[in-house]
């Protein structure tokens, strides 16, 4: 039985008394819920007083971005070892705004995520193709890569363990969703391919969320679909209301 994940994406959004304000109104809309798991991954600066206003609620803190070393001379960079010193579950890895404005590669998003894994973070690994590659019918095939490449070397313990969220670019900060007949098929198509990765066992029991315009009056039927264990949010995990509703709409 997977749980599903619900995580509140930021962005560079919210300072320090925003974040503070948002959690203490989350926890008194979403007291006493069962059955999810509701993730906040603020930016860096709030993550530690977010980290204190979470204490004792079973709500979990997520990271947007970390780098692949445990220190050194990077200037700008935050390392895994701080993270979870911090109190990070989660860390988000290979987001498409990482990989199409910092450059991020698979081969650099797998380096994170074997750091992740061994200092004890969850990676929340995303995925997702451009709207040229689904018009040119090349969906599976980009996913596919992507999934094979930033996953590569990782055992089968390791992979059941992941969050893998498929984030179709186009539909990201878009308005515009993947229907939910669509999305099902390319988390089912992800869970396929990291049965041959990781053995069945571990493809039953990763967790694959989908993420891009989910809203309030979407969120039940998409998170309704078999494969679909979660949803990663963007815009509508910044306001309490919007994000609390699409939390509710994971135990229809
Ligand atoms: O990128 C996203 C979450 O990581 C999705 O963003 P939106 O929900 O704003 O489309």
């Amino acid at each position: 039985m997977r749980i599903p994940l619900l995580a509140g994406n930021w962005k560079m959004y919210k300072t320090v008394t925003e974040a503070v304000e948002f959690v203490r109104g989350l926890k008194e809309a979403l007291a006493g819920i069962q059955g999810v798991e509701v993730a906040v991954c603020p930016p860096f600066t709030a993550l530690y007083a977010v980290a204190r206003e979470l204490q004792g609620t079973g709500m979990a803190l997520g990271a947007q971005n970390m780098y692949q070393a445990e220190e050194g001379a990077y200037t700008g960079e935050v390392s895994p070892v701080m993270l979870k010193e911090i109190g990070c579950r989660y860390v988000i890895l290979g987001h498409s705004e990482r990989r199409q404005y910092f450059g991020e590669s698979d081969e650099m998003i797998n380096a994170k995520v074997k750091l992740a894994l061994k200092h004890g973070l969850t990676p929340i690994v995303c995925v997702g193709e451009h709207l040229k590659d689904r018009e040119a019918g090349n969906t599976e095939k980009v996913v596919g890569e992507q999934v094979r490449r930033s996953l590569a070397g990782l055992s089968a313990a390791e992979l059941a363990g992941l969050v893998v969220a498929y984030e179709p670019v186009w539909a990201i900060g878009t308005g515009r969703t993947a229907s939910p007949e669509d999305a099902q098929q390319v988390n089912a198509f992800i869970r396929s391919l990291l049965a041959e990765m990781g053995g069945q066992e571990a493809a039953r029991q990763v967790r694959i969320q989908y993420g891009g315009s989910v809203k309030p009056d979407n969120a039940a039927e998409l998170l309704g679909q078999p494969d679909i264990d979660g949803a990663l949010v963007g815009g509508a995990s910044l306001k309490v209301e919007s994000f609390a509703a699409i939390v509710r709409a994971a135990l229809q």
